[in-house]
């Protein structure tokens, strides 16, 4: 029998949900857009910094981690962008947060093959990862033009 939680929304969540969260870090009006790098299938598409959330962590605390792993910069995170949008036949979950560089902490690529800040009017001159585009769609007014 599927087991289900009451999450902080007060909606149903599977527990073995995999939670996979994403950092929208916003400077200037552009948002901070990464390509992956692997796996094959998906290397050269772009997504927001981010992973998945370990047991016991809590999504900010996992967002600022794989910010420092991936990016070697420090974060602020804000309110949520855009809808859960659902993955791998429902077995995860992606949820985007905007967030804001601290101390002037300057994104290097570590693990991505291209890092990019595009403002409103570039967002499509990438192309993102399939799950992304209710989030592109969302983030699009956020940005100033
Ligand atoms: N980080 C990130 N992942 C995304 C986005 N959109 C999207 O479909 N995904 C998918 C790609 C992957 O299947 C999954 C994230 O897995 P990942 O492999 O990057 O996570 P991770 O950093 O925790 O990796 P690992 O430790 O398991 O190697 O979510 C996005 O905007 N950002």
């Amino acid at each position: 029998m599927r087991t289900e939680r009451a999450n902080g929304g007060g909606q149903a969540e599977r527990r073995d949900l995999r939670v996979i969260v994403g950092a929208a870090i916003i400077r200037d009006g552009r948002v901070l857009a990464c390509a992956r790098s692997a796996p094959p299938e998906v290397a050269g598409m772009w997504e927001f910094p981010g992973g998945k959330v370990e047991p016991g962590e809590s999504e900010t605390a996992a967002l600022a981690r794989e910010c420092a792993e991936e990016l070697a910069v420090r974060v602020e995170i804000g309110d949520r962008v855009g809808r859960n949008v659902r993955m791998a036949h429902g077995r995860s979950v992606l949820k985007v947060y905007a967030a804001r560089l601290l101390h002037g902490d300057q994104p290097k690529a570590l693990e991505h093959s291209a890092l990019r800040w595009l403002s409103a009017d570039e967002l499509d001159s990438v192309t993102w990862l399939p799950a992304d585009a209710p989030i592109v769609a969302a983030l699009r007014p956020m940005l100033s033009t």
